[in-house]
């Protein structure tokens, strides 16, 4: 085993803050770069400069997990991502389902990086009769009606809805019914899941949206300084812990 590192044991029934948890696949990312550059050892300095997170905060972090790296030495990028994924639970194989097969659940199927991340495209499943068995990514699409089937058979817990906002909810109910109990929605709708259900919701365009107040606001200040002056850095006031540092995530809570 690699050198450089000091660590409590893993209490893995200890509360992780949720901003703590949204930061971890950013430093995982940056951890499987290095990994990938087979660097060793990484200072809490370096590691969160590539996560685009305040070093403190990293440090904080990795308190959760029992990580508290080598004074002068860093942490040990390799026991780092075993314990990140862990942590994420992604040293296990999680079969997802995609629901809805039109431009966006299409992209999302030919997209490598789930399977490179533990997540397995167990099926495709649409309501269009006449997609069933055109493959998509190499996957034959499955119809509709056999969701219920394909979730029991897999022992898929995770769904990912691409469907058109009016038919989000009723396929929400068909896969918790059915034994799903991680939904991500892409779908422009408030999901209403049972409790135990966790949903995580993606909006491109309102992401969009807050790039445009910002841009608003940069030109409103550009107007009043007449143009002189460059506009002073903008400044974001939130609360330190409401998600990754210094970006607001493309993915939040339902
Ligand atoms: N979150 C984002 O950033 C983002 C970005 C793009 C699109 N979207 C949303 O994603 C969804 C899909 O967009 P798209 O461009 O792929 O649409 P699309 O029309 O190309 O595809 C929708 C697919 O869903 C299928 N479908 C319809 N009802 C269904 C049902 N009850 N069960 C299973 N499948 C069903 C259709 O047959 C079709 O193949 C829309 O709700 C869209 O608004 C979200």
């Amino acid at each position: 085993m690699a050198t450089g590192r000091a660590h409590r044991p893993a209490t893995r029934s200890r509360g992780i803050p949720e901003a703590t948890v949204a930061r971890l696949p950013l430093y995982l990312r940056a951890l499987t770069a290095l990994s990938e550059r087979s660097v060793p050892t990484v200072s809490s300095e370096e590691l969160a400069a590539a996560a685009g997170v305040n070093s403190a905060k990293l440090r904080k972090d990795f308190s959760y997990l029992g990580s508290y790296g080598t004074r002068g030495v860093g942490y040990d990028v390799e026991y780092l991502v075993y314990q990140i994924s862990r942590e994420l639970g992604l040293t296990q194989d999680w079969p997802v389902v995609i629901v809805g097969i039109g431009n966006l659940g299409a992209a999302l199927a030919n997209y490598g990086g789930f399977a490179s991340r533990g997540f397995r495209v167990a099926a495709l499943i649409d309501a269009d009769p006449s997609m069933a068995g055109k493959p998509v990514a190499g996957i034959p699409v499955q119809h509709t009606d056999e969701l219920e089937a394909i979730i029991r058979n897999d022992g898929v817990s995770i769904g990912v809805i691409a469907t058109p906002a009016g038919a989000a909810q009723q396929v929400c109910d068909r896969l918790v019914a059915a034994g799903v109990t991680s939904i991500l929605n892409f779908a422009p709708t408030v999901l209403s899941v049972p409790d135990g259900v966790d949903v995580r919701k993606v909006d491109l365009s309102i992401e969009l949206q807050i790039l445009a107040f910002h841009e608003q606001r940069k030109a409103g200040e550009e107007a009043t300084s007449g143009g002189a002056a460059p506009p002073p850095p903008a400044v974001r006031t939130r609360p330190a812990d409401d998600g990754p540092d210094g970006e607001v995530p493309a993915v939040m809570p339902a």
